[in-house]
């Protein structure tokens, strides 16, 4: 068998720069070539491949990016062959990929296409599918590929915005700051990630902070196409914006949106874990309106005199509280060189939130976010 150690990472990533220019057009001859000659995996597929090729070109990129590090090329790729399980992939697809990739190779590389790269590729291809495949295989010993979920409860707080209680048909392990893939009944074999909104409690349950997008399937048929008795399907829980088990410091969490999910779990499991921290969670809106859980905040807050929470308003000239994009009124509180801090929200507003943080003079290693393209 090929091993991590026979990768050529110079080769591979020789090859990638061939490609790369033609990325979209190349991504899209894969999967045309790939379905072309085994029409039926084209039936793992959601009807609509956008997304499907955007992470094809995100996963591509990061294992060119590790072929020179054995430890991270292993990780990325049992973490893929976990998450690919609930695609229903099974060991003998990887046969059709890997032929369908070469063909996209040779036709996209042209004459730069030599013998030595044909070989690097196929031992990289073989190395990374055995991962994937061991991968699926040792956890489909701890877990089932996928989880049912019943909503037992849908609670709309504005036109676009809803909260969902669901309960999984068996426990789905996870850390709080983790979030999992879900696909509806209206949108067959599309999934799209959510963080789970609160921290693992006995009950099991799972909560979902899901805004509704203009061109969001998934979201827009969780807000409103979705009622409690529906069912989901969930994927396994990943991400590494979790707490610092090791750290006793104070935390600070800074919230834009929906991005309040994965904190709101954060800061519960912040204030479970040691009582003797203070929890700071700045809860950015653009009117106040969208302060759609500030009332659920607020009791947890009495509840829990360390937990202070404060609404950010950007867009809402007669709000009477703290005004102002909440990435930038970071500045009119305390010192936060000596927290732990979580950023969620748009991906503008983490970068800027991240940027001001720096300068303000926390250490970027104790500032936690997820990356955008997650
Ligand atoms: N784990 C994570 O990082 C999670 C991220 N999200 C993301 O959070 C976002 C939530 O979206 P919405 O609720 O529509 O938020 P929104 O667009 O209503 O904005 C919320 C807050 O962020 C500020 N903001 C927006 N863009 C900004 C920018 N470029 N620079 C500085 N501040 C900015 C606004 O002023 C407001 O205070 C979505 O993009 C979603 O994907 C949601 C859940 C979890």
């Amino acid at each position: 068998m090929e091993t991590v150690e026979s990768l050529k990472p110079g080769v591979i990533k020789e090859i990638y720069a061939l490609i790369e220019p033609h990325a979209e057009k190349s991504i899209a001859y894969f999967y045309g070539r790939l379905f072309a000659e085994n029409p039926r995996l084209r039936t793992f597929f959601p009807s609509s491949m956008a997304a499907q090729r955007r992470r094809m070109s995100d996963a591509l990129s990061q294992i060119t990016a590790s072929s020179d590090n054995p430890e991270t090329f292993t990780r990325l790729l049992s973490r893929l062959g976990r998450e690919h399980r609930k695609f229903g992939i099974a060991p003998a697809h990887y046969d059709a990929m890997g032929r369908a990739t070469l063909a996209t190779l040779r036709a996209y590389a042209g004459e730069s296409w030599t013998a030595e790269m044909e070989a690097a590729w196929t031992t990289m291809f073989d190395t990374a599918a055995a991962i994937m495949i061991q991968a699926a295989e040792d956890d489909a010993a701890q877990a089932p590929p996928w989880w049912v979920g019943e909503v037992v409860e849908h609670d709309r707080r504005t036109p676009d915005i809803a909260v969902l209680t669901v309960r999984p048909n068996e426990p789905l392990p996870y850390r709080a700051g983790q979030y999992v893939s879900v696909q509806t009944a209206r949108w067959p074999r599309v999934w799209r990630t959510y963080s789970i909104a609160n921290a693992p409690a006995e009950d099991g349950l799972l909560r979902f902070h899901v805004r509704a997008l203009p061109a969001g399937w998934v979201s827009g048929a969780l807000v409103r196409h979705t009622r409690a008795g529906d069912a989901l399907l969930l994927g396994r829980a990943s991400g590494g914006m979790v707490l610092d088990a090791e750290s006793g410091r104070d935390v600070l969490c800074v919230a834009g949106g929906t991005g309040l999910g994965p904190l709101k779990a954060l800061a519960e499991e912040a204030l479970r874990t040691r009582e003797d921290r203070d929890v700071h969670l700045l809860f950015g809106a653009r009117t106040p309106a969208d302060l759609y859980d500030l009332r659920a905040l607020r009791a947890l807050a009495e509840a829990r005199p360390r937990f202070h929470v404060v609404p950010v308003v950007s867009e809402g000239p007669a709000f009477g509280g703290v005004r102002g994009p909440v990435s930038d009124v970071l500045d009119r509180f305390q010192d936060w060189t000596g927290h732990d801090v979580y950023v969620a929200g748009p991906p503008g507003m983490v970068s800027r939130t991240v940027m001001n943080l720096q300068e303000l003079g926390v250490p970027t290693e104790r500032i936690h976010y997820d990356p955008a393209d997650r």
